[in-house]
């Protein structure tokens, strides 16, 4: 009872910055009398929108677009001539607006699918300076260079908005959608996006469809932009083509990437400094230009994560300068993870899958990767797979995880032939990955990056999520209890909050492990997880190996280490210029005299 008050008083302390920020917000068109600040504010307030939904796509998901400029055109236009020319309400033009502004987005989305993310910019801005032409050829509908005149402002019952009334609609629409968006990239949604923007193929490996993902970015931003062009229309009661220049469409991206990007307050504080803020300077107006460029120059060198990013790392900086050094040291946490503690590990999604490959061969030009491989790999089993470097070992874990798609052979697992499977549905099948280099959510919590692990477990849908509905929260504390457990079991529990990145290289490793065991595997890939390890570490990854095959998971282990994979693994393959030399228990197979050439380069 007291703990669940104790919760409570806590998000209350939390939000209780947010309630006065929005009081003040809402209090500003009374406080300062002025109609100048009160439009200025209103602007700023749909900058905001934009920016956030250009957050989304950019910061948490990878994605550049300099082309918002070009939704939000679309976004006013359909609402200035749905309202001016055949009289709809507010209320009906905007979701069109919005819809036909997600279309425009993911139609902009598709070159994303193929193209990396500088590219996109290209694109993105090439649609930018298309939308400009086609608003002034289009005359007959857009009304060409004189634009749409005549825009009512949005009528409430009985009242019509005035440009108060505006504003406080620009902030309430505000206020759920910051609502809305921080409680997505809180969730299995966000962690997603992340994980396409910092490492897709890991993302891959925990069941998350990149393509689908960017999508659903781009919607978002192109919904953001389109609600937010709804809102200029009406806001302005007129729109042009001058409103919607190259400038225009930049100045998102910039207001992003200077306030912070993937930070929530990130489009407020960049909207802050690089709209509003000129604008009220207005004496240093023709100086504009000469400080935008010098600020940007400046921040991107001293502070590239923006201004609250910056904040963040002072916050942090000075938070690690008051605790005891020793409790960032790495013994605490190895000795945890050295020591006699019983690692746990939960049961698999279902019974441990076998691998079946089939004269599997796979080239990269002209280097043969693999030149027809026949391997099976028991169910419930420690499969050790050794080789000297660039025999083809990575390259088979990708073929069975399908990171990689074979050029001949097949691939089976359990008895379903997977040949042309994607990696994402193996995931969801049970399959995991641990990379040989740790692809972690750098900036997220460990816990983060654990709860990533359960992506494709998780049955709450996106909705549920995002009203945080009873059964959404539900699910999130046993998974957040699940996660903090096998933390506790990794010796990372009072790191639980730390940002990934800040660990150590062999905490970084067993975090993936534990991201992995967070799916609930049936399979478990590992590619040289003992890689930098101390031997404290090595000696608890051999303990955990054999817990995870022990709770019934097959685990495929390629590995250099021969000491640990002679003490794990019940069968041994050995690989040599991508074709089998022996496969056994580890003694007759690391015995064998091929095994000793291949090491060694010379008969035994
Ligand atoms: N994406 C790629 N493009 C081109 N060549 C590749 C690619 N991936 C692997 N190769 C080549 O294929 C061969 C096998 O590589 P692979 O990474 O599978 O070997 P490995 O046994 O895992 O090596 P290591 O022990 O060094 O990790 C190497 O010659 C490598 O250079």
């Amino acid at each position: 009872m007291s703990e669940a008050r104790g919760t409570r008083s806590g998000a209350a302390r939390r939000a209780a910055p947010w309630l006065v920020l929005v009081a003040a917000a809402a209090a500003l068109p009374l406080l300062s009398g002025d109609p100048t600040i009160t439009y200025l504010a209103t602007t700023a307030g749909i900058y905001v929108l934009v920016g956030t939904g250009l957050n989304l796509m950019f910061g948490y998901t990878g994605q550049v677009s300099l082309g918002q400029g070009a939704l939000v055109a679309v976004g006013a236009y359909t609402t200035g001539i749905l309202m001016a020319d055949h009289d709809w309400t507010f209320w009906a033009a905007a979701p069109v607006a919005v819809l036909v502004a997600v279309g425009a987005g993911t139609l902009m989305a598709l070159p994303a699918f193929r193209l990396s993310s500088w590219y996109i910019a290209l694109v993105t801005l090439g649609a930018a300076m298309a939308a400009r032409s086609l608003l002034v050829e289009f005359e007959g509908l857009t009304g060409g260079w004189s634009g749409l005149i005549g825009i009512p402002r949005p009528v409430l019952g009985p009242w019509e908005l005035g440009e108060r009334g505006v504003f406080w609609l620009v902030l309430a629409v505000n206020v759920v959608l910051f609502a809305m968006v921080r409680t997505t990239v809180d969730s299995r949604l966000g962690r997603g996006m992340m994980a396409v923007r910092d490492a897709p193929e890991m993302a891959r490996s925990v069941g998350v469809a990149p393509a689908r993902m960017k999508l659903f970015a781009f919607a978002c931003g192109g919904a953001t932009a389109g609600l937010g062009g709804a809102l200029l229309a009406v806001h302005h009661g007129l729109v042009t083509p001058d409103d919607f220049t190259l400038d225009f469409s930049i100045l998102f991206l910039l207001v992003v990437i200077i306030g912070g990007a993937a930070r929530l307050v990130g489009p407020i504080i960049g909207t802050l400094l690089f709209f509003a803020l000129p604008e009220l300077l207005t004496g240093l107006a023709e100086w504009r230009g000469l400080i935008y460029g010098a600020a940007l120059l400046v921040l991107m060198v001293y502070a590239p994560q923006g201004i609250a990013g910056e904040w963040e790392r002072l916050r942090a900086r000075r938070r690690a300068s008051g605790t005891p050094s020793d409790a960032y040291g790495t013994s605490d946490v190895s000795d945890a993870s050295g020591t006699d503690v019983p690692v746990e590990v939960g049961p698999p999604r279902g019974e441990p899958l076998g691998v079946e490959l089939v004269g599997v061969r796979k080239s990269f030009g002209g280097v043969h990767a693999l030149q027809g491989v026949d391997l099976t790999i028991e169910p419930g089993t420690v499969h050790a797979i050794v080789g000297p470097n660039g025999s083809g070992k990575t390259t088979l874990l990708n073929v069975i995880s399908r990171l990689l798609r074979q050029d001949g052979g097949r691939v089976l697992l359990g008895t379903e032939d997977v040949s042309r499977a994607t990696a994402e549905r193996l995931a969801r099948h049970g399959v995991a990955r641990v990379f040989q280099t740790p692809r972690l959510l750098g900036a997220s919590s460990l816990r983060d990056n654990v709860l990533l692990g359960a992506y494709a477990r998780e049955r709450t849908g996106g909705t549920a999520t995002v009203l945080r509905l009873p059964w959404a929260r539900r699910e999130r504390a046993e998974l957040t209890e699940e996660a903090d457990r096998l933390l506790a079991d990794l010796g990372l529990a009072e790191r639980a909050d730390e940002e990934a990145a800040a660990l150590p290289h062999g905490e970084q490793r067993l975090l993936e492990v534990a991201r992995a065991l967070m799916t609930r595997p049936r399979l478990l890939l590992m590619d040289e997880p003992a890689a930098g390890l101390t031997p404290r570490e090595l000696e608890s990854l051999g303990r955990l190996i054999r817990a995870i095959r022990d709770a019934g998971t097959t685990v495929v282990l390629v590995e250099h280490h021969i000491e640990l994979v002679a003490s794990v693994a019940d069968v041994v393959t050995v690989l040599d210029r991508g074709r089998l030399v022996t496969s056994g228990s580890p003694q007759d197979a690391l015995g064998d005299a091929r095994v000793v050439e291949v090491y060694l380069g010379a008969p035994a």
